[in-house]
This record gives structure tokens, C-alpha cells and sequence, in this order.
């Protein structure tokens, strides 16, 4: 079966006045539909890099990437989600969140779509927030648990998740893990999780790949 995310020989440099500072060095990464690698590492060694590269916010210097078999740049909309670090930055402040939530379900009509939306601010645990407040009266961990909401509303093809639980505590973590999990188990959807959180990432993910000064090892 084709896979869904196939990076070859994937390169990234900054340039930081005279120096180059090499992000992402030479990565090879396959992941297969239904599947979940875990990306850990120390700080400042690619892994958010690398994630961008994967999501194609950026483009490489050298390297290959195919999403489902295809090297062009274009995927359809709500194919791949992602969940950034910052997810209060990566919310639109102007939105109500269950707008947000919402947004990949391009064809509903509005009473679905927000039906839709409400049912998954349970599921991530904010059942009890006010589903028209905005991005800023909510937490950094609550912008978080809306970000995974968007991104698993339409059962993507893929999710690309930067420090998905890295503001929440140890319950809601766990919870939000489980999410992710059946997106995969019952969805079929491919993701790619970095997280600082080794024990966390033992319990989600298939595979652990590590990264260290920009190469990525087993
Ligand atoms: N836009 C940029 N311009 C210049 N250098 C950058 C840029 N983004 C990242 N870097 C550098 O690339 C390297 C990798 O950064 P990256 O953010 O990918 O690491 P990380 O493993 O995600 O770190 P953390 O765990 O702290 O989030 C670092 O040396 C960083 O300073």
C-alpha cells in the first residue's frame, strides 16, 4: 500500500548571519495509513522543523516528499490537519471557537456543522465552555483541546501534531492520547506526533523515531 507520508533524503537549512544552521538533515520518513510515529528529541533539533517540512508550510532544500504517492504541492483541503504548538496563535481570534472546530467541514450546513463541533468540544473535554467564546477566554491547554478538535472533525487523511498535550494535565492528556489513538485505530488516519513526553509517546505511537541535531534516528 502506497504510504501515506514518504520523505527522502528531506534537508533544511537556516542561515543565521554568516553561519548555516542545519534544522533537518537527510531525513528519510515513511508512515503508513492507520499509523502513529512519535518524533522525541531535544530541544532545538528539528522536530518542529522537520514537522513543518512534513506539512509543507516550508519547502526543503534537497530531499523528496510524497503525501499519498503524490510529489505535487497541492493536497485537498481538510487531507492533512495539523495541531501546532502554539495553538492559541494558530486559533483566528476573531472566531467563536465552535467556528473554528468546524471549519474542515466545508459542506455542512451551518446547524451540522455546528451540532458537529459541540459533539467534539465534549469529546476533548470543554463540553462546558461556552461554544461562542473566543480563542483569548480560553486557556492555553483549552486553545489546545479546540485544535485537536478541528483537526480530527473531518477524519483526516493525516494529522501532524506539535506538542499536542504539552499544556494539559495528566487526565486530560490522557484523554486527548485516546482521540488521537482511535483516529488511527478506527479512522485509518497517518500522524506524526512530536512530544517531549516519552511515556506519553510510549502509549500512543506504533513507532519512536528520535531526532538529534537535525538526523533522525531509529
Ligand atoms: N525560522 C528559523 N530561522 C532560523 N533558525 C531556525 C528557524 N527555525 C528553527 N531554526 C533553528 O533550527 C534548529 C531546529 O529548530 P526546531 O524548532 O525545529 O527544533 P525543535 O526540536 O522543534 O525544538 P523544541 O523542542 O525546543 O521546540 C534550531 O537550531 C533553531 O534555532
Amino acid at each position: 500500500m502506497t504510504p501515506v507520508v514518504e520523505a527522502r533524503g528531506l534537508s533544511r537549512t537556516y542561515r543565521r548571519g554568516r553561519l548555516r544552521v542545519p534544522a533537518v538533515s537527510d531525513v528519510d520518513l515513511t508512515v503508513a495509513a492507520g499509523t502513529v510515529v512519535g518524533v522525541e528529541g531535544p530541544s532545538g533539533s528539528g522536530k518542529s522543523t522537520l514537522l513543518r517540512l512534513l506539512m509543507r508550510l516550508e519547502a526543503p532544500d534537497s530531499g523528496e516528499l510524497l503525501l499519498d504517492g503524490h510529489a505535487s504541492r497541492r493536497t485537498a483541503p481538510g487531507w492533512a490537519m495539523p495541531v501546532f504548538q502554539d495553538a492559541r496563535a494558530s486559533l483566528d481570534a476573531r472566531w467563536p471557537v465552535w467556528r473554528t472546530v468546524a471549519e474542515p467541514l466545508l459542506r455542512t450546513d451551518r446547524a451540522a456543522r455546528r451540532a458537529a463541533a459541540l459533539d467534539w468540544l465534549s469529546r476533548v473535554g470543554l463540553g462546558h465552555v461556552d461554544p461562542d467564546a473566543r480563542p483569548r477566554e480560553l486557556s492555553g491547554g483549552q486553545c489546545q483541546r479546540v485544535a485537536v478538535a478541528r483537526a480530527l472533525i473531518a477524519r483526516p487523511r493525516v494529522v501532524f501534531a506539535d506538542e499536542p498535550t504539552a499544556s494539559l494535565d495528566a487526565t486530560t492528556a490522557a484523554g486527548i492520547t485516546r482521540l488521537l489513538r482511535a483516529a488511527a485505530d478506527e479512522h485509518g488516519t497517518a500522524l506524526v506526533v512530536v512530544s517531549h513526553d516519552a511515556d506519553r509517546l510510549a502509549v500512543l505511537a506504533d513507532r519512536i523515531v528520535r531526532m538529534d541535531a537535525g538526523r533522525l534516528t531509529a
